[in-house]
Formats: structure tokens, C-alpha cells, sequence
């Protein structure tokens, strides 16, 4: 049976894939006939994809990097890829510990700086697997993962001191089981439903990434000016979150379209962009950070808004 056919069989997965209306029109028929949703699925909107047009997959086998002729070698290379960005997710969070542990870099930012390039590598790591349709589950993987080693060492299961250090504001093992789980529980699900088929998921990652981990960075250091309605947070820290979620959310979108993963309306999409980005920064500022992490309510408020605006703004 070939690798991707493993998915045609496993409906509860496949149904995953279409728990968004925008999956629904994009995923291959044959993976999910629509007969087979409940019917309260099925009625969603219909993803317009005049906006912009996955490519067809005979095309995009040319654009999965290292991409490998046939079903044969793709189980092989996502394997492959899983290894090797667990590696790196390794690497990332061991070499900010040591940095931190020289005091070259103080924790906060230590910390920061691993909440803006864990996830946006990860990111960027996606067009190494395979386009099968299997692709997304071994990339899931990895933060998976990490997921398992955060519930481990937050419950003090095991004791990893570099984590502890690079991943934590004051180097207690549970606050892993807060903020940077609900972190990689996010890239999770995005990697899953959204792919490197839909920027929705590009652009609430970049948000949730770039965005909210600037504004901590700015904040702290220019942000005297607080924001009125929430003295915790600063007009320096959101603006710098606008103007560089916006940017990362841009470059990334350019990054997929130039690998052909999707063909986008610039002129409507930066317009979309700068919606989300705008969006998702009015979250963030918002006095509810012990009701929402905002690792949840910053990538949550990004993708509604997304869908919506993808929705609203993809009609001539
Ligand atoms: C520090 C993190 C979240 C805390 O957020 P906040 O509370 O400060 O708002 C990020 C935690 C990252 C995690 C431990 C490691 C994730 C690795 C990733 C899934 C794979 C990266 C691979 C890439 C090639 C480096
Ligand atoms: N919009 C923002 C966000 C954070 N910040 C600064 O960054 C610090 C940490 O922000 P945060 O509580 O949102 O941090 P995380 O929850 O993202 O880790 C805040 O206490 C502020 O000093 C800011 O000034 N303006």
C-alpha cells in the first residue's frame, strides 16, 4: 500500500484535515469525499480560492525540495526531515542555554529569542518533506516531540536544566507546562490543518511567532510609554509587534509562493496581512493574559481573522 494512500484509509486523520471549510476545498477529493462530513461541515463557506490556488500536485512534486520521484522514497525523506529538525530544535534551544549559561545573553531574552526562531524555522523546514499526503503528520512530529519533553520536564519527570534555562522566565520546570506548551500544541495544530497549503496557517504562526516575540523584546527596553487600558503592556512593544508580524508574515507568505506552494494576490493579501496583523496586536495588548495565554489567543485571533478576511476580501 502506497504511503499516501495510508491516509486515504485513515479517515479520524483525514477528517482532521477538513474540520476547516478552507481544507474542504482544497484537499484532494480523494482523501476526504465530502459525503463522508457531517453535514454541519459541510455547509461552512466554501473556501474561495480564486485569492489564490494551491498548485496542482503534479506541479508542486517539482516544489517540495529534495522532493523524491513516487510515493517510494517519500515515507524515507519525511523521516528523514522529521530527524533532522528535531535536530535542530536540539540545537536551537541547547545553544541559547549555553549562552545564557556564559551570561552572553540574559534568560528573558534567551527566551524570546527561542520563541521567534523555533517556530519560524520550523516553518521554514516544511518544504523539505515530501508532498505526499502523509507529509504533515511526520512533520507534526517534531513538535510532538517537544510537546512530550515539555510535560515531562514541567512535571519534573526527568530534569533537563538547558530547557529549564533557554524556555523559562524564572527557571521554574512548570512554567513549561504553560507558555511553551500551548506554544508547540499550536504549531501542531497548524502544521496538521493548515500545511504549507493555506497561509493561514503561515500567518498565524508568524504572528504568534514574530510578532508577540518582538513586542516582549521592544517592550522591555523602549516601552515607557504604557498603553492605557493595560499599564502592562507599552505602545513600543505592540507597534514593533504590528510592524514585524507583519514583515515575518509577508516574508514567509513570499517564501511559500516562491517554492510554488500558492499563488497569491499581492495587493489583496498585504491588505490582508496588515488586517491580521493589525488584529492580532489589539489582541495581545488586551489586560487577559491570566484568562488566555498569549500563545493561544495571538495565533487564535490571527487565524479568525484570516478566514475572515480571506472570506470577505477574496470576492471581487
Ligand atoms: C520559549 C518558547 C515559548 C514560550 O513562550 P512565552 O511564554 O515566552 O510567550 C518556545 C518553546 C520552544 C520549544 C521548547 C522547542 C520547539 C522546537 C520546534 C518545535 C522545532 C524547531 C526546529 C527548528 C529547525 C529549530
Ligand atoms: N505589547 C507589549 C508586549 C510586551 N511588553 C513587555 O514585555 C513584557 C512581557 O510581555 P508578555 O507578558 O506579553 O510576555 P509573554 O507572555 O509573551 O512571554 C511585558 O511585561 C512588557 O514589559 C510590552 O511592553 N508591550
Amino acid at each position: 500500500m502506497a504511503y499516501s494512500d495510508i491516509l486515504r484509509l485513515s479517515s479520524p486523520a483525514a477528517a482532521i484535515l477538513s474540520t476547516t471549510h478552507f481544507r474542504l476545498s482544497l484537499l484532494p477529493r480523494h482523501v476526504v469525499p465530502s459525503s463522508n462530513l457531517p453535514s454541519f461541515i459541510t455547509a461552512l463557506p466554501k473556501y474561495n480560492t480564486r485569492q489564490f490556488r494551491v498548485l496542482p500536485r503534479k506541479l508542486r512534486a517539482r516544489s517540495s525540495l529534495f522532493s523524491i520521484v513516487g510515493d517510494g522514497g517519500a515515507m524515507l525523506q519525511d523521516a528523514g526531515a522529521a530527524v533532522l529538525v528535531v535536530g535542530g530544535g536540539y540545537a536551537l534551544v541547547s545553544t541559547f542555554d549555553n549562552l545564557t549559561r556564559r551570561n552572553l545573553i540574559e534568560q528573558s531574552l534567551s527566551r524570546k529569542l527561542v520563541h521567534i526562531l523555533s517556530g519560524l524555522l520550523f516553518m521554514a523546514a516544511w518544504p523539505i518533506f515530501s508532498t505526499s499526503t502523509g507529509a504533515r503528520y511526520f512533520a507534526s512530529l517534531v513538535p510532538c516531540i517537544n510537546c512530550l519533553r515539555l510535560v515531562i520536564h514541567g512535571l519534573s519527570l526527568a530534569t533537563d536544566e538547558g530547557l529549564i534555562k533557554s524556555v523559562t522566565r524564572e527557571g521554574n520546570p512548570e512554567e513549561l507546562l504553560r507558555g511553551p506548551l500551548y506554544y508547540v500544541l499550536v504549531l501542531i495544530l497548524c502544521a496538521i490543518v493548515f500545511w504549507r497549503e493555506s497561509p493561514i496557517g503561515v500567518i498565524s504562526l508568524a504572528m504568534m511567532c514574530g510578532g508577540d516575540g518582538i513586542a516582549d523584546i521592544v517592550g522591555r527596553r523602549f516601552g515607557s510609554l504604557k498603553i492605557p487600558y493595560n499599564p502592562q503592556k507599552s505602545w513600543a512593544g505592540s507597534l514593533s509587534m504590528f510592524l514585524f508580524g507583519f514583515l515575518v508574515s509577508a516574508g514567509m507568505l513570499y517564501y511559500f509562493s516562491i517554492l510554488g506552494y500558492f499563488e497569491l494576490d499581492w495587493v489583496r493579501t498585504i491588505k490582508r496581512v496588515a488586517l491580521v496583523s493589525f488584529v492580532a496586536t489589539v489582541v495581545e495588548s488586551l489586560p487577559t493574559g491570566k484568562l488566555m495565554d498569549d500563545n493561544i489567543s495571538v495565533p487564535l485571533a490571527s487565524m479568525v481573522t484570516a478566514l475572515i478576511s480571506f472570506d470577505r476580501m477574496g470576492t471581487p
